[in-house]
């Protein structure tokens, strides 16, 4: 499955921010505001974004923590790092990017203020044993950050569902080539747990002492925020 995966965002890592600017119609950039700030991340903090990508959401934690603070950004797909430290030095943010595994990290124990995730966390093998990594290389007392697709209800819901299986995969299959990773989101998206359903996912890790859930944009997404033991 993972291999699957890593040649899924390999295969469209170099046409990735472009499709999501236009799937999202740019929402993705007040989501991770958002993440960033219920993180509660303050200046000179160390942050560890896992699943990194394109680096986008390490990009907006560097941003808080300033030039006192350290960030790191870690993805196990080389090839969907590969334009992260680009765009770090276009805005003169220092931000470090390693290859590596959510489950498995390669980081001492209380190593970070804060561990982030985002529209990751969905395609590791087993979420449980992810969020349970990300809080061992968390400090007690720290913030594991997760920001996920979620399922709106309603007639909002009856429209995204439309939106994501019919628009999603032709426009997504335009822009990368690979229709198939477009109709793989959606899929898993409604497949994920989302809301209090995922909550007892970070139960379940046995890793927080306190955790919360809030949704953005009618469901759409979700902001999730554990505090390590
Ligand atoms: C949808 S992208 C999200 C990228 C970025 N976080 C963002 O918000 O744009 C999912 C990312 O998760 C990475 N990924 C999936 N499973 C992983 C794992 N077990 N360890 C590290 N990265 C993983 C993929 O390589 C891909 O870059």
């Amino acid at each position: 499955m993972s291999t699957e995966v890593r040649e899924m965002f390999s295969s469209i890592a170099t046409k990735y921010d472009v499709t999501n600017e236009v799937l999202s119609f740019g929402i993705h950039r007040l989501w991770r505001r958002k993440a960033v700030r219920l993180s509660t991340a303050k200046e000179g903090d160390r942050v560890l974004d896992c699943a990194s990508g394109t680096g986008d959401l390490a990009l907006a934690f560097k941003r808080k923590v300033g030039v006192s603070g350290r960030v790191v950004g870690t993805d196990f797909c080389p090839e969907m790092l590969e334009s992260a430290p680009a765009k770090a030095e276009k805005e003169g943010l220092q931000v470090d990017f390693q290859v590596a595994d959510a489950m498995d990290l390669p980081f001492a124990a209380d190593s970070f203020d804060v561990a982030s995730i985002s529209f990751g966390i969905r395609n590791v093998d087993d979420p449980v044993k992810c969020l349970k990594e990300m809080a061992r290389v968390v400090r007690p007392g720290g913030h594991v950050v997760v920001l996920e697709f979620g399922q709106p209800t309603g007639a909002f819901g009856a429209l995204f569902r439309f939106y994501s299986k019919t628009v999603m995969p032709t426009i997504g299959g335009l822009l990368t080539g690979n229709r198939a990773a477009y109709q793989y989101l959606p899929k898993t998206s409604a497949a994920f747990p989302a809301g209090d359903k995922f909550l007892e996912l970070m139960d379940q890790s046995g890793a927080y002492a306190a955790k919360s859930a809030h949704a953005l944009t009618f469901g759409t997404a979700y902001v999730y925020v554990g505090t390590v033991r």
